[in-house]
């Protein structure tokens, strides 16, 4: 691992470009991002379909190392997959066959071969925070779409990353569902403060959860704007009807859809 020149971020992407096909002139899936998101910080990106959210998202992990650019955490450049970031993706994908709490406690077990009391105490009250003490004995099946996703977080979380990466998280909830998860995830977030980077296809969900928003261009993917979200916490159902988050949801918008038209 090498020493980078930003010290003040958490999370740095400089110059950051990938292409996939390894072939001279092959299309570039991501080009020129530059970003640093700060420790604490909830950073959302969104972006039309395939402009390569997920690619940055994976860079960060560790998962993929990009092909121009250097991404770093903490000032060390990333070169191999971290251990030290939860993951959420779009489905919770829960071990049928264990409960609620297992489920959460498996990734211990799998690292480690085993886990401790401490690290149930800990489940325990991660569940009780996400509002899932109830089913902790249940069985995946057992709990709708949303309580799913909600063990998926307290899960990533049960590791104490530094950060926590969302690939899509509340895409397959309905509409409801999302809104409230949306606001239990912050609550968690207060309680648990972590560096969030949260890809989202919804601009008005980007608003209401994040501190700043990456606004991508279609592919290949490059920053068309880095916006500010300076609505005041705690974020609530009010926050939704603050003039204030109709400009932002619209400023978002015209990027997204008018690219070429100045804001
Ligand atoms: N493993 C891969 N091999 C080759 N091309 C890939 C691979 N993964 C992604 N791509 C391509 O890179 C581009 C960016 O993909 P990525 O999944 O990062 O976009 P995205 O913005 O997350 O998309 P979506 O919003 O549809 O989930 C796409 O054109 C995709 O086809």
């Amino acid at each position: 691992m090498t020493e980078v020149s930003n010290k003040s971020a958490y999370v740095s992407m400089q110059g950051v470009g990938h292409r996939y096909d390894p072939r001279p002139g092959a299309p570039m899936a991501v080009q020129d991002i530059d970003l640093d998101i700060h420790r604490h910080e909830f950073v959302a990106v969104v972006g039309p379909s395939g402009c390569g959210k997920s690619t940055l998202l994976r860079m960060v992990s560790g998962l993929l190392i990009p092909s121009h650019g250097e991404v770093s955490v903490f000032n060390r450049r990333v070169t191999e997959p971290r251990d030290d970031v939860g993951i959420v993706f779009q489905k919770a994908n829960l071990l049928p066959w264990l409960t609620v709490r297992k489920n959460v406690l498996f990734p211990l077990k799998h690292k480690y071969g085993h886990y401790t009391q401490e690290d149930e105490k800990r489940t325990d009250e991660l569940l009780k925070m996400a509002g899932l003490t109830q089913f902790a004995d249940k069985m995946p099946d057992e709990l709708s779409g949303g309580m799913q996703q909600r063990v998926g977080i307290v899960r990533a979380l049960l590791l104490n990353p530094d950060i926590l990466l969302m690939d899509e998280p509340f895409s397959a909830l309905d509409a409801l569902t999302r809104e409230q998860i949306g606001f239990d995830l912050l609550k968690i977030w207060e309680e648990n403060p972590k560096t969030v980077l949260f890809i989202t296809h919804s601009i008005s969900e980007a608003v209401l959860l994040s501190d700043r928003i990456l606004v991508m261009s279609k592919r290949p993917g490059t920053v068309l704007d880095l916006i500010e979200v300076d609505l005041p916490r705690p974020r609530t159902s009010k926050t939704i009807n603050e003039p204030r988050f109709a400009e932002l949801t619209d400023l978002i918008r015209g990027h997204i859809y008018e690219p070429n038209v100045p804001a």
